[in-house]
């Protein structure tokens, strides 16, 4: 198969979809892979690498789209990349298209295979691909939270830690699952008080069992969240709904009675976000203020670190690369459950139930497709 890995034109999307050490894998296996010019370089990736791992370097994105039968990326495509998109081409990245009406526009019109990362499964029923994500998205909103509570940045001025004498932060985490838990460690990490909330009490009485008595667990409901986002200084939001849109579970009446300088940080803002003052943003321009309430909901917060998020994303996608090439997509769906459920559309069929319910589209289960 003909593989081709473009460089990200997300704003400062600087992770890219296949490593050196990927590329060497797949030819090896006896695929060709295109990688365009400095695709890797901000991931501390040159091109020179990829050369030696036998990676043949494009000038161009339009040769790489266009020669190649499956694209590897790492966000959904923005606008200007629609004019790649061609009937029979397989796109594996994440899509979030729940809350994205014109991106699914685009696939289904140009009946492109959409496989997302964010709702391929394993074995387990559990998201391998958006689990690394999510664990550098986790760990980074803590200490991006704990950046903007400084005065300079428009937060109320207080230290996470604390000090002897003075009382750490409160930090309210909304979603106990590979967001919130990493979100968690590096909290009680730092000294601050933390109160997590989910809906499902078998994770928090997993939570309680890791943590013990140093996170306080809450079961979620409007009144507890109410409450508890009333008391804190630093709210993460990182609920999901698989492939859905986000849950709106703190309100805007709940934000008007957050402290003034209280920061949120809504990791979940890929999904449409689940504070309902949240709006996406980049990292060009990361935060906002409502009612003297930072904001911050970048979407693709990993970008941040992309050597890092590089690897972590690489090592979980590169067996289902594999395989996707190995088998050819039809094959690899048909066979594999959980890259089916990773295909949000099929040949102008939208195939993901919760993406159609987001957008009020019909939809058909891509097995009685492929
Ligand atoms: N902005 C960014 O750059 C990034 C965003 N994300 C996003 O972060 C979000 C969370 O991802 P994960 O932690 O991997 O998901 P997860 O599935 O591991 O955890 C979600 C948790 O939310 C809980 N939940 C669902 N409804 C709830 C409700 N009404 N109240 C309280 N809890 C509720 C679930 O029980 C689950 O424990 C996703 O939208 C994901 O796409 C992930 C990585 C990067
Ligand atoms: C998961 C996601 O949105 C990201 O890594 O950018």
């Amino acid at each position: 198969m003909i593989i081709g890995v473009p460089k990200e034109v997300k704003d400062h999307e600087s992770r890219v979809g296949v490593t050196p050490a990927g590329v060497k894998a797949l030819v090896e296996a006896g695929h060709k892979v295109l990688v365009e010019h400095n695709a890797g370089a901000l991931s501390a990736m040159p091109d020179d690498e990829y050369q030696a791992a036998g990676a043949e370097i494009v000038g161009s994105a339009h040769d790489v789209w266009r020669l190649a039968e499956m694209v590897v990326k790492v966000k959904e495509p923005v606008e200007k990349e629609y004019k790649h998109f061609r009937e029979g081409l397989v796109l594996f990245t994440y899509l979030h298209l729940a809350p994205l009406n014109d991106l699914t526009d685009a696939l289904l019109t140009s009946k492109v295979t959409g496989i997302a990362y964010e709702t391929v499964r394993d074995r387990t029923g559990a998201l391998p691909l958006l689990t690394p994500m999510s664990e550098v998205a986790g760990r980074m909103s803590v200490q991006v939270g704990a950046a903007y509570l400084e005065k300079e940045h428009g937060g109320r001025g207080v230290l996470l830690g604390g000090v002897p004498g003075v009382p750490p932060g409160n930090v309210c985490i909304i979603g106990g699952g590979i967001v919130g838990t990493n979100a968690a460690k590096i909290a009680l990490g730092m000294g601050a008080k933390v109160t997590l909330i989910d809906l499902n009490l078998n994770r928090l009485r997993e939570l309680d069992d890791i943590f013990g008595g140093r996170l306080h667990t809450v079961a979620s409901n409007s009144y507890n969240i109410e409450h508890a986002v009333r008391d804190a200084d630093l709210v993460i939001g990182g609920v999901l709904i698989p492939g859905a849109a986000a849950p709106k579970i703190v309100t805007k009446a709940m934000v008007a009675k957050m402290k003034k300088g209280a920061v949120i940080v809504d990791v979940a803002i890929d999904q449409g976000g689940c504070i309902e003052t949240a709006h996406p943003t980049t990292h060009s321009n990361p935060s906002y203020e409502v009612n003297g309430v930072v904001h911050y909901c970048v979407t693709n917060m990993p970008a941040a670190v992309p050597n890092t998020s590089t690897l972590a994303l690489t090592n979980a996608t590169f067996p289902y690369v594999l395989k996707l090439a190995r088998l050819g997509a039809n094959a690899a769906i048909s066979e594999d459950k959980g890259i089916a459920e990773g295909v949000n559309t099929f040949n102008g069929v939208l195939t993901y139930g919760a993406v159609a319910q987001a957008q009020k589209r019909d939809w058909q289960a891509v097995a009685k497709l492929v």
